[in-house]
């Protein structure tokens, strides 16, 4: 029996019953098709994004509360107001389960503390906005404080009701003393500010950068000349993620102001209010510390995250070449394989396992000649072979045979080392070795002889991925690369193109 629709609404209705019973649906253009086909996002929308421009703001501390006791006996009573609740900060998490960073929103804010309240109530700490970045996550920063590590440390558990200390009138002091105020409400997070003392149960080291720009402080910076000001200075490498689970506090949440609790306590301490039910002892306190109740606003950095795959063994070759058949011969991966260029968009990753060991294979989308000047796929996945230990070229025997478009293979891997020398210089000196593919091809073992007589110093295997003919010696040679027993190495002097 056929459906007759023309209202969407009862389209979708009718739709819901249909999978309930046998009946087919006719949709109101009465078309032969039951269901349109969904579309497929396009080309440009599937592409890997392993490059993200992210400013982080940590929530603003919650304001300190002033306020009195009082009672019917008691017309002044004591200071009752609670210190302000720490703002969240904002942390970039390393996770096996995220692939790229295209869901990653460019603007990041972490909630702010709750204001404290009479009575001595803290404000409650802000949440904390936790953000899943994948394995190999590298950070360069643009703007802003050096982003720390959480290392945890011992789960003894602090005692939520420690009272806070008083505050320290030397302005260096204040925001340590205020940090510390907030010890009690700590142990409910899992992370919190670097500048933590000892005695806290998570320690927080600021990371050691590696670039150049380095080790330079707020004060030097702010020297610089106006127009250096202007230009973007990167601070390259700051800190990486690459174990899953890994977190990182990119930036912090403001800590809360002060409760008139903690402000008179310090009053007393420094001779400033002599009785506390003094009501202009009270105005002047007022005065002088409302600035110390507002809540210090969370800081925040700006940051470019780069995605860099770490493998132990990057595959790298022209597009079609058969590297994702041969990664599916490899390892127990399922790449998607096609017979047209660029199947691959971005890189696969499969475990080659031995008795003794395990390997990490990486599938690099295509290089063309001109990768470097953003041709084909562009350079983008380029830096993913600067996070694999040794590479395999795998080359196309039958790229040229029968009259194909295709280049030999000896000029394939020229233009594959050129490729990589032109993004980066010495990228393509690390252990090699060639896996010369499509073996099974009419005329390919003439071109196979003819490879092995133009290229030298490395190790060639002839393999035909598709009927996994030849994969067990190459899994042996690519164990002995990563072993290390096999170092050779690939230069353009060891290939004679013409
Ligand atoms: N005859 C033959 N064909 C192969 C062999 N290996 C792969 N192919 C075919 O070559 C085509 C390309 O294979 P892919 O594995 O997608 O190649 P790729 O290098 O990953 O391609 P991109 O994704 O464009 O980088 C497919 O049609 C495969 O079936 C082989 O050993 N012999």
């Amino acid at each position: 029996m056929w459906l007759r629709c023309k209202n969407p609404r009862s389209y979708l209705e009718t739709l819901k019953n249909c999978s309930k019973s046998p009946w087919i649906l006719q949709t109101s253009g009465f078309s032969d098709t039951p269901f349109k086909k969904p579309k497929l996002a396009p080309l440009q929308e599937r592409r890997m994004i392993d490059r993200r421009r992210l400013c982080a703001k940590g929530g603003d501390g919650g304001n300190g509360c002033f306020s009195f006791h009082r009672s019917r006996h008691m017309r002044h009573g004591k200071s009752d107001g609670g210190n302000g609740g720490k703002g969240g900060d904002v942390i970039l998490e390393c996770s096996p389960t995220v692939w790229d960073l295209s869901s990653l929103q460019h603007h990041i804010n972490a909630k702010r503390g709750g204001h404290g309240t009479s009575k001595n109530k803290i404000g409650s700490r802000g949440d904390d906005k936790v953000v899943l970045v994948p394995v190999g996550t590298v950070l360069h920063l643009v703007e802003g404080e050096m982003p720390t590590i959480v290392e945890k440390g011992s789960s003894a558990p602090l005692n939520p009701w420690e009272i806070p200390p008083t505050l320290e009138t030397d302005p260096k002091e204040m925001n340590i003393s205020k940090v510390s105020s907030n010890k009690g409400r700590k142990s409910t997070s899992s992370v919190d500010l670097g500048y933590f003392d000892s005695s806290n149960n998570e320690k927080i080291s600021s990371f050691e950068a590696k670039g150049p720009g380095n080790g330079v402080s707020e004060s030097d910076k702010m020297e610089g000349s106006e127009q250096e000001e202007e230009e973007e200075h990167i601070e390259y490498n700051v800190a990486e993620l690459t174990e899953p689970g890994q977190r990182i506090i990119v930036a912090h949440g403001g800590e809360g102001g002060l409760g008139n609790v903690s402000v008179s306590q310090s009053y007393k301490k420094h001779g400033g209010l002599v009785n506390a039910d003094d009501t202009n002892a009270q105005e002047d306190e007022n005065d002088d510390t409302s600035s110390l109740t507002i809540g210090s606003p969370g800081s925040e950095s700006v940051l470019v995250l780069e995605l860099k795959s770490i493998a132990d063994v990057g595959l790298v070759g022209m597009p079609n070449a058969g590297k994702s058949t041969l990664l599916g011969a490899l390892s127990k991966a399922q790449p998607r394989i096609g017979h047209y260029a660029f199947t691959t968009l971005r890189p696969n990753l499969g475990n080659l396992t031995y008795d003794d060991l395990s390997v990490t294979v990486a599938d690099i989308p295509g290089l063309i000649k001109g990768a470097h000047e953003n041709r084909g796929l562009g350079h983008a996945f380029l830096r993913h072979i600067e996070r694999t230990r040794v590479l395999a070229y795998v080359l196309d025997l039958a790229a040229a045979l029968d009259g194909r478009k295709g280049v030999p293979p000896w000029e394939q891997l020229r233009d594959l080392i050129l490729e990589l020398e032109f993004y980066n210089e010495g990228l393509s000196d690390r252990p090699a070795l060639i896996v010369a593919n499509k073996i099974d091809e009419a005329g390919a073992e003439e071109v196979y002889d003819e490879l092995r007589r133009r290229v030298c110093g490395v190790n060639i295997f002839p393999v035909c991925a598709v009927l996994e003919e030849g994969v067990g010696e190459l899994k042996d040679g690519l164990r002995m690369l990563v072993n290390g027993e096999d170092s050779n190495r690939l230069t353009l002097d060891d290939i004679d193109v013409d």
